[in-house]
């Protein structure tokens, strides 16, 4: 099962070597306000499925959000120590 800190070393790993065909380096190209908008919408999606949809519905969505946030902190050049020092 894959942790938050594996899927940010992936991500960092994608982000560095640049291989064909990855969602997240097109998203990283995509550029910062791009990501954020998935972010608002993945946001709103968990709210939705929080409120009318299943626990595991819910889940999926609350992870596609933690993959959106790692994108996002990824083109903001954060680490997850610059996120869990204000934890
Ligand atoms: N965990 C995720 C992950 N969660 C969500 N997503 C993206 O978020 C989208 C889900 O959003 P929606 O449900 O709204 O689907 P959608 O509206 O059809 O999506 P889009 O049309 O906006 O792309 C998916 O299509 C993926 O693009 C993810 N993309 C990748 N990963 C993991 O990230 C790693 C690297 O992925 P690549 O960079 O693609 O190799 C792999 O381990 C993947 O499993």
């Amino acid at each position: 099962m894959k942790t938050f800190d594996a899927l940010f070393a992936e991500l960092s790993e994608k982000a560095r070597t640049r291989p064909e065909g990855s969602g997240t380096v097109a998203a990283l190209d995509a550029g910062v306000h791009q990501i954020g908008k998935k972010v608002v919408e993945e946001a709103a999606e968990v709210w939705m499925a929080a409120e009318y949809q299943s626990d595991e519905e819910t889940a999926e969505e609350i992870s596609q959000l933690l993959y959106h946030l790692q994108v996002l902190m990824l083109a903001r050049g954060l680490q997850p120590e610059d996120v869990y020092r204000h934890l």
